[in-house]
């Protein structure tokens, strides 16, 4: 039976697949993109040439070590194709991303991506997105309100949730790559996820949360028995 993290590490090989000469990626965050961007540095030190725009401090990081040509999207604002991982995905391939608190920038350089690959082992795919508490990513500037204004879009949209500030491991406030905060906002089974963005991005205060729609257009789900392709 593979591990979880073997079962990731298939995901990634499957996207890796992919791959072609001259592709401008979008490079996800989390352990998942992680063995992606590995395997990625690999095929490039063999000659593979492709360029990424990294989705976070830590896979730019970790891009540079493996010698990923890295750049931005105000240098090439569009990709040709973003591969992350995800918190949660349906069937429609709606995911919940932002477990590592690098949502903002995995959904611009999603939605700057023709193509987005979802890369994950079996227990990400869920038949309703919500059991993850969904990361809102807040500016620091009122964040007490902007969590009572979360609070009371949650009760009006019918789905009342806990919300809790993220801390990170040694206590101290978790602060994203862009200097902001992170609520995590348990609503339990989310019943209709468009509406609920709609409804969190239209708070003042809010920077952008987790829910990621029409964005991902195949997933490549790791299961013990190999990998199973869902496309939009
Ligand atoms: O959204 C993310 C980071 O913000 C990650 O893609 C998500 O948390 C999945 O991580 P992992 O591959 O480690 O399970």
């Amino acid at each position: 039976m593979p591990t979880a993290d073997e079962l990731k590490q298939m995901a990634a090989l499957a996207a890796l697949e992919k791959i072609e000469g001259g592709m401008k990626l979008g490079l996800g965050s989390g352990s998942t993109a992680n063995h992606f961007v590995k395997s990625l540095g690999a095929r490039v030190r063999d000659g593979l040439d492709i360029i990424g725009v990294p989705t976070s401090e830590r896979t730019a990081q970790l891009a540079k070590a493996e010698g990923i040509r890295l750049t931005t999207l105000d240098e090439v604002p569009a990709l040709d194709l973003t591969v992350d991982g995800a918190d949660e995905l349906d069937e429609k391939l709606r995911l919940i991303k932002g477990g590592g608190g690098a949502l903002l920038r995995e959904k611009i350089v999603a939605a700057a991506s023709r193509r987005m690959i979802v890369i994950a082992d079996d227990s990400k795919l869920v038949p309703h997105l919500g059991a993850f508490p969904l990361p809102i990513e807040v500016n620091l500037f009122g964040l007490g309100a902007t969590r009572a204004a979360i609070e009371a879009a949650a009760y009006r949209f019918g789905q009342p949730a806990t919300l809790t500030r993220r801390l990170a491991a040694d206590g101290s406030p978790f602060v994203t790559d862009g200097g902001h905060a992170i609520i995590d906002a348990s609503f339990g089974l989310i019943r209709d996820p468009e509406g609920l963005s709609l409804a969190l991005s239209a708070i003042p205060g809010v920077v952008e949360h987790g829910l990621f729609i029409g964005l991902a257009t195949s997933a490549a789900i790791a299961t013990p028995d190999g990998v199973r392709w869902l496309h939009a």
